[in-house]
Parts: C-alpha cells; structure tokens; sequence
C-alpha cells in the first residue's frame, strides 16, 4: 500500500489529531463545560459586586454625574432607632432650658408638629442647663443622636444651639451621613417652631432646602474593571489547567511517543492542539461577553463588543500559549493543578499591583513596562482597567473600535491604550509560543533524549537533512566524559560466528538481500543522572546497557529476544526505533542508518511498534485508536475504514471497537496495540512483550496472529515466555548484560546449552491396588519405582530430578547420548515388567537454557563485581558465593573422612522481577577426584560480618565428567 508523505500527510495527521482533540473534549464533557461556562459564574459574581457597591453608594452622590441636584426639603426629625449602633433605649433628642416656659413650649411644639411623625413624650428627654446634658451624655453612651439647647434671652430673642455626634459610620456598606440626617432636621424643627413662638402665629411656615452643587462623578468605579481582572484570570486558568494536563498527560503516558514512532510530525501535533484549543478559546471569549451583556453592565453595553471580545480573545489565547510554555517544564500531569493554582495566585498579586498603576505611567521607565507585560494577565488587569474607566458612569460612551487607540478621557496620564494592549498581547503571544517549540526540544523527554540548546542555528535542522540530531542528559548537564567500553570477544563460537558474518558484510559493505536488520556493534551507554550541589556537580556513574552486539535479522523471520530483565533487550528495541540515540556502533533497517536523521524518518514510515506497556488513551475507543495511527502512518483516507475493520477483526476486537480502551481488559489492550503495530502493513515490527497479560487461549490467537505476520516482514519479538519463544521463533538469541550470549535456533540452544535430555516415566495408576486394570496391566507400586530407579542408575548413573508416585522425572547428560538408544530398547521391553504406562523423552526446556545463561551471566558479573550472596547451608553453617554459581566448594569442610572437601550444587530461580535467586541446594557431597583442589583459607573477620567465608566456584564440567 502506498503511504502518503510531505505535505499531504501532514495536512492528514494535522486533520486526525484535531479530530482526536475534539473527541477527547466531547468525552471530558465536565471539564469543557468549565472550560466554556464557567464565565457565566463569574460575571454573576462581579454582579452580584456591583449591587453591593451600588447599594453602598446610594447615600452618597460621589460616584455619580449631578447635573440637577435635589435639594433637600422639611427633614422630619428621625426616630433615635435610626441611628447606626444607637443603645435603646433611645432618645429622638435630649434638650435643656426647661426652666423656661417659652422653651418648653418650643420643645412641645416642635415634637407635635414634627411632619409625618409626632413624636411621643417618652422619647425626648429635658434637662436644665446644656451641662447636664454633657453629663448624662457621658454616663449614657450612643442613647440620643442630638441634643437641642435653647436659652430664652428675653421676650423677643430665644437662642438655640446644636448638638449631635458628627462620626460617620458605616454599616454593611452603607455610610450614615450625621449632618444630614440628624443635625439639619433638628435645626430646621428649631428654627421654625421659635419663629411661630416669637411672632405668635402657629402656622408661620416657611419652605427651606439644601442642595449640594452640581458636580461630575468626583469618583469613579467599575466593578468589571476592578474585579473583573482576578475573575477573568480564574475564567482562564480552567483553559490553562485543562491546556497543561493534556499536554503533560500525553507526554507522561508516552502517547506522544508512541505517534512519533508512526511518524508524527512536530508541525502536525503543535498545529493541532493550538486550533483545537484557540476555538474553545474563541467561544470562551464569545460567552464571556455575551454573559457580561446580559447581566446589563455598562462595561459590556457601551464598549464596542469587537473592542471586548478581542480583549478576552487575546489573553486567553496569550494563556494557551503560555500554557504550552510551561508544560515543557513539567513532567507529572498530576502537577497540572498546582502549576495552575500559583500561576493564578501570581497573576492576581501582579494584577493588584498593576491596578495601583505600576508601570503603566509616565513615571515609569519603558523598561518594567516591557517585563511586566510579558505575563498576559498584567495586560488583561490593565486592559480591563482603561475600559471600565471608559464606561464607569451611565453617561461615558465606552470604547468603540474606531477610538480603541485613543485614552480614555478621565486617564490623564495614559501611556498605553487599548490599541497598544492588542499589539503587546499578540506579540506575547508568539513569544511564548516560540519559547514553547524550543523548551519542549531542549528539554529532555521521559527517555531523557533532547535537542542541542542551539539546534535551530544549525543550517542542517533547517533544510531537514540530518537536523534530527538528538542528545542526552538536561541542558544543565555537568559533562563527564564517558569510560569507554572494554572490547571483548564473545565467548560463545555461534554468536561469535554470527559476529563474523556481520562485520565482513558491514567491512564490504554488503546487504543481504535476505536481511531486514544489521546491526553493526550496537552500544548503548546511558549517562548518569546529574546532581548540582552548592557548586558541585555530581553525577551517578554510567550504565552500558548494550555492549557491543552484532547481529543480522531475516526477513520472513520472527528473531527472539530473550533475557533477564535489565538485560538490554528493550534498549535495543529503542536503539533501533530511533527512542534512544545509540551511543557507538550503528543498525541499518532495510539499508537505512539509525544513526542520521533522514534514514530514521524513512524508517519510521516502515516499522510498526508494541511497546512493553500499552500506550493507549483511555477515551478513544479501540476504531478511534486505528484510524488515527492510520492517519498518523499515511494510510490513504480512503482505505483507513477497511483496514481498521479488518485489524480490529483479526485481533477479535470486532465487538468492542467502539468501547473506549479505558474499559478494556489487560489482554484486550495488548491486541489493540498488536493491532496498532501492525497496521500499515509494516516491513518491521518490534513486539516487546506482546501477550503479558493476556489469558491461554488469547495468548494462541495472538500467537497465530504474530505467526500470520511473519510473511512479507521481519519482527523482533522479546518475551518472558519461553513458551512463546519457542512456538513462534525462527531464530532466538538470549542477551544479559547487555551482550548476547546466544543464538540459534530453538533446538540448536537446547542441544548446546541444556543440560540434556529429560526422560519421563510414567506408571500405571497404582491407587487400584494390584488388580490388573482395564489393559491387562498390574498397577505400579513402590517397588516398581525402585526398580526403574536402580534401572537407570545402573544403565546411565542418573538419579530422578522429581519424583511422584506415579512419574519419575531424570535428566540423562548429553554425554551418555550413545548409550540410549538400547538403554531405551530396553527399557520398552520391561515395560510390563516395571509396570510403565508411558515413557517421553525429549531436549531440556528452553527456559533449562535460559536459566543456565542467565546463571552463567551472572556469575561473570558477580566475579568482575564481587556480588556474593549469603547460602544457608542444611548443616546449619552459612558461606557466600557469587551470584549464579553451580557447584560451590565448601571452604574448611576437608577432614579424614572427606579429604578433598564438601561441595554442593546450588538450585537458582528467578523471582518476580526476573533476578535469581537461591531455591535449594543439593546435599553435601564429596568434592569429586578430578577436581583441581583449590587452597582454602581462614575466612577474614569482614566475610564472616557478611556471611561467613566464600565458598570457590568449581566447574561443573569437571563434576559432570568426574561422576
Ligand atoms: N533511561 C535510562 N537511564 C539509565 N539507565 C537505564 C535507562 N533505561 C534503561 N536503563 C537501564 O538499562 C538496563 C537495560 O534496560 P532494558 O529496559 O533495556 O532491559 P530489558 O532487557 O528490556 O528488561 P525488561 O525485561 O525488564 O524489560 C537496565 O539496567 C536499566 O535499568
């Protein structure tokens, strides 16, 4: 099938990424709604500001344009409960010169007449001089909010004063005003009713009132634009947080990786998540104004709705990019909220700031302005700012888009406008967005792999040759120059044969037409990890993980990797898909070098990847994954459908293609990504552990669909199933510590490396005691047992491996091979007589030879390291010996009766983790003859802290022949 490439298949990837984007939001509905509402709770938050402060500010007309003062006429005399705190019981007002009659009916009229409200004797309090009122005011605190001294001076002249408590108060945001509501009512009542007093006529009257002048707002206030900047900023952190978490995730889960692998375009993937996100971003901004506008502000009325929504357009978008700024430094998307959480916190402090006009004035060098407007939500503040101050009165016209680059008029000192905020933000825009292309390429991946800090200045990166150069290590890396690797031979004749064969082909530079894979001396070092400490750089020493393997994969053939874990395998597997750079030697994939940029690209385009552990989005259904690895791969779109139907079928996922992945079982995600990795039909497929997990019957029918692939293609499969290597294999090499130590095929690894052949016996059932049973046969008992036991002790001097009473188990050494044929002859004609049911005989297991590689690796590696490990003897006594050794000489055992020493054969296993470990050991015996006798010494005081003295290793040669 023809893959598509250039440009088309950017535009194909850019197309399904965005589709995928868009899936991804519709199934994280909660968090688009957020993403998309969450304005409308806010705005209601701001209006609901803008009610209390407009109710705070009803008594004062500061905030207000007076243009027609209302003057205030006939005050009554409020009551005493009026008054803010006031204690009752209270007084409406205490007065003194009552010792006058003139005054006293002053008093009495003024409470009669008072308009609306009479006021009753027992709410009035009288007093004979103004002293005693000073007294009684003192004893009794906030009881009476006036007091009225009236002094008749003679018949025709009676004089007044007035006392009240002038402290403004305020109450739940209101301000009670004491010259207005208590001083001026009580002088009006005084006035008029002396006046009536002095010239006699009760309904002597005059109009009076007070009138402040007319006045613009003296002060002004939008509560959009002094809250809205912190609300907005939350409306945009959702989008951030959102933004930041996707990314992370699809970095942290390898996601991104994986779409790498199949040959991802950077462009494809950046352009993509940038359009997704920027239309959300628009119709975040769309509701955000829309919401204003309906909750009746003026803010969002009088300014232009394009001069707004480009606003809040602008700065979001300026946020997105910030958000792919960040993310790059992040590598947890757990991390996603608190990121969030201290860049709003950050942002509303610098908004604080903004609003008490830092830099923004003429006062301030361009410079702060400059840094300050860096961080979008400085802009949003004093955006939001110069708006609300253009609509911050009923009667201001707002900004309309024709006057978006003019200052507003109440800004004296405007030294940046709205026009100016739209430029600054677009300009921020590309800059963080520039910054988050380069962290994400300088800053390493989750495999530790970058780009040089300089890569775009190399000419190569920019006409695509070669300028895909990867390193290691962090940016801040303190460089140590790596210890190079000792150049050892392979011991074993067939790799060292296969090792031949590879560097003739490579010194002439042949290429097999039969060879998918040359590798040509593979190494892989990683670097240790760095630590900088108070001006010290420390750093872990490094690891070979692959030392040097050569080695040629067929086409039409399954090769199987197989070792311990950390044995290499799937460092090779990243060497080769281009994950890790290597660090010396090469690998050619169909002719083309890991090892340069355009030969990886074209590699890509052929090889089709398992990773060891499913990398999969839990909301895209297993169809969804297809087409979009499809689409990633270049599939032409009008085959995409078929070829998904026809992957899912063969990996019997027909059922559940539209489930989302993250409802799968383990098995069933490990066909999705077989499936994933064979689609396109690729030349190359790396398997790495593909069943893990999977149940026996899923297991076979994956195995016939990896046996199925085999044509037309070469895979490299690694496993922790000897089971699967041996079915599916054509060719098996096991690797530890980073070499190969084997290879071949099944069969040829069983005869070189197994310990022989394993014969089983079984018997006839012997729990029917001794009646002959259905066949004629007489049932086994102990004594058969013996007798097949001593048969092959005579015969071939083994002893069963595992015994049961119904089957012996013996493995016969290599050898005795002639012997067994007429041991065999024989053995088929005493079957009756033994009691025999059925006799197999077959190679040791591939997991005998695994063991005994892994075992041998081990040993090497314990030697060069000295990696003992404490063997608790049956006698009770405890020795070290290194790690996967087989027979071990007990040091100080020798005595009369056992010259030689004691020796015993040690039982490895593998634990969980695939390290071995101890199972048993044999019964001491006697060290065999041949075996040279090796001094033994004092154990030093230091083996014996470890765990007593160290046994000496004897080769098992030497004991197998010396039996
Ligand atoms: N990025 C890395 N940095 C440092 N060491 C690493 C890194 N990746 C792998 N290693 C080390 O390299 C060695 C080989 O690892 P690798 O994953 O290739 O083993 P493997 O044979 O695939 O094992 P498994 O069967 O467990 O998958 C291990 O000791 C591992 O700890």
């Amino acid at each position: 099938m023809e893959l598509r490439s250039g440009l088309p298949l950017v535009g194909q990837q850019y197309a399904a990424l965005l589709k995928k984007n868009a899936i991804l939001t519709w199934r994280h509905k909660k968090s688009a709604s957020l993403q998309l509402f969450s304005s409308l709770f806010f705005i209601f938050l701001i209006f609901c500001i803008e009610k209390a402060i407009q109710s705070r500010f009803s008594d004062t007309t500061s905030y207000k344009n007076v243009h027609d003062p209302k003057a205030l006429v006939d005050h009554p005399i409020p009551p005493c409960e009026d008054k803010y705190f006031i204690h009752t019981p209270c007084y409406d007002f205490l007065w003194s010169g009552r010792d006058s009659a003139s005054v006293s009916a002053i008093v009495a009229a003024i409470m009669r007449n008072n308009p609306g409200r009479p006021i009753p004797s027992d709410k009035v309090m009288s007093f004979g001089t103004p002293d005693e009122v000073d007294a009684w005011l003192e004893s009794n605190p906030m009881r009476s909010p006036g007091a009225l001294h009236f002094v008749e001076r003679n018949s025709t002249v009676i004089s007044y004063g007035i006392q009240t408590n002038s402290t403004a108060v305020g109450r739940r945001g209101t301000y009670e005003d004491p010259t207005f509501k208590f001083q001026i009512p009580l002088q009006i009542a005084a006035e008029r009713e002396i006046s009536r007093h002095l010239i006699g006529d009760s309904n002597f009257n005059w109009t009076m009132g007070f009138k402040e002048f007319a006045h613009p707002a003296i002060q002004t206030f939008s509560a959009v634009g002094s809250a809205g900047p912190t609300f907005f900023l939350a409306i945009a952190m959702f989008g951030f947080v959102f933004q930041i978490s996707s990314l992370i995730l699809e970095k942290e889960l390898k996601l991104r990786q994986a779409m790498s692998l199949m040959g991802l375009y950077d462009s494809a993937y950046w352009l993509s998540w940038f359009t997704w996100e920027a239309f959300l971003t628009f119709l975040a901004a769309l509701f955000s104004v829309l919401f204003g506008m309906m909750f009746q502000f003026n803010f969002f009325l009088n300014n232009s709705f394009s001069v707004l929504f480009l606003v809040f357009f602008l700065f979001q978008l300026n946020m997105l990019s910030f958000a792919f700024m960040i993310s790059a430094f992040v590598s947890k998307s757990s991390s996603a909220t608190t990121v969030g959480f201290s860049i709003f916190i950050n942002g509303f402090l610098t908004q604080l700031v903004t609003l008490f006009g830092f830099p923004y004035d003429d006062n301030f060098s361009i410079l702060y302005r400059v840094i300050w407007s860096l961080f979008p939500p400085n802009l949003l503040a004093k955006a939001l700012d110069l708006l609300g101050s253009a609509t911050a009165t009923s009667e201001d016209e707002g900004i309309s888009w024709r006057r978006r680059g003019e200052c507003p008029s109440r800004e004296s000192d405007c030294v940046i406008t709205i026009d100016d905020i739209y430029k600054w933000l677009i300009s921020t825009f590309f800059v963080w967005f520039l910054l988050a292309i380069y962290f994400d390429n300088i800053i390493p991946n989750s495999n530790g792999v970058r780009k040089p800090i300089f890569y775009f200045l190399s000419p190569s990166y920019w006409t695509g040759k070669d300028g895909n150069k990867v390193v290691e290590g962090g940016p801040c890396s303190c460089f140590k120059s790596i210890p190079p690797l000792s150049d050892s031979a392979p011991t074993d004749e067939d790799v060292l044969e296969e090792e031949t064969v590879v560097k003739q082909q490579a010194a002439n530079g042949d290429i097999d037409p039969h060879v998918a894979v040359q590798i040509r001396g593979l190494t892989k070092t990683y670097a240790g990890t760095n630590k900088i400490s108070c001006c010290k750089c420390q750093r872990s020493s490094p690891y070979h993980a692959v030392k040097g393997v050569w080695v040629n994969f067929a086409k039409d053939q399954l090769f199987c990797l197989l070792g311990p874990n950390g044995a290499g395998k799937t460092t090779v597997i990243n060497c080769l898909t281009g994950i890790t750079p290597v660090t010396g030697g090469d690998a050619l994939i169909y002719g083309y070098s890991v090892r340069t940029s355009s030969g990886m690209s074209s590699i890509r385009r052929m090889i089709g990847v398992c990773p060891q552990f499913d990398i999969l989005w839990d909301e895209l259904s297993g169809k969804e994954h297809l087409h979009l690895f499809a689409s990633i791969k270049g599939l032409p779109p009008s085959t995409i459908k078929l070829v998904a139907e026809k992957s899912l079928a063969e990996v019997k996922l027909t059922a559940a293609a539209s489930v989302r992945s993250g409802s799968y079982s383990g098995g069933m995600k490990r066909r999705l990504s077989v499936a994933i990795a064979l689609i396109g039909d690729p030349k190359m497929v790396f398997l790495d552990e593909p069943t893990t997990g999977m149940d026996p019957i899923t297991r076979r029918h994956v195995w016939d669909i990896i046996e199925a692939a085999k044509k037309g293609r070469a895979i490299v499969l690694t496993t922790h199933s000897m089971e699967e290597a041996d079915i599916l294999s054509d060719r098996i090499a096991i690797m530890a510590k980073g070499k190969l130590r084997c290879i071949g095929t099944s069969i040829r690894l069983k005869s070189r490396f197994g310990t022989g052949y394993i014969a089983n016996v079984s018997f006839h059932n012997s729990s029917l005691g001794h009646t002959p049973n259905v066949h004629g046969d007489t049932p086994a008992n102990g004594l058969h047992l013996e007798l097949v036991k001593q048969f092959f002790k005579d015969r071939l001097d083994v002893d069963p491996k595992e015994e049961n009473k119904s089957f012996l188990t013996f493995v016969i050494p290599h050898k005795k091979e002639e012997l067994l044929t007429n041991f065999f002859a024989e053995l088929q004609d005493r079957e009756s007589e033994f009691c025999i049911s059925d006799i197999q005989l077959g190679l040791a297991t591939l997991e005998e030879v695994f063991l005994n590689i892994a075992k041998q690796a081990e040993l090497e590696s314990s030697a060069a390291e000295r990696n003992l490990i404490t063997l608790n003897l049956s006698s009770g006594s405890s020795i070290q010996i290194p790690k996967g050794a087989r027979f071990v000489g007990i040091p100080g055992s020798e005595s009369t009766e056992h010259p030689r020493g004691l020796m015993v054969e040690v039982y490895w296993e593998q634990d969980d983790t695939g390290s071995l470990c101890v199972s048993g050991h044999s019964p001491e015996t006697d060290i065999p003859p041949n075996v040279q006798p090796t001094m033994n010494r004092n154990p030093s005081r230091r083996e014996l802290r470890g765990g007593g003295p160290v046994g000496f290793v004897i080769d098992a040669d030497q004991v197998i022949h010396g039996r």
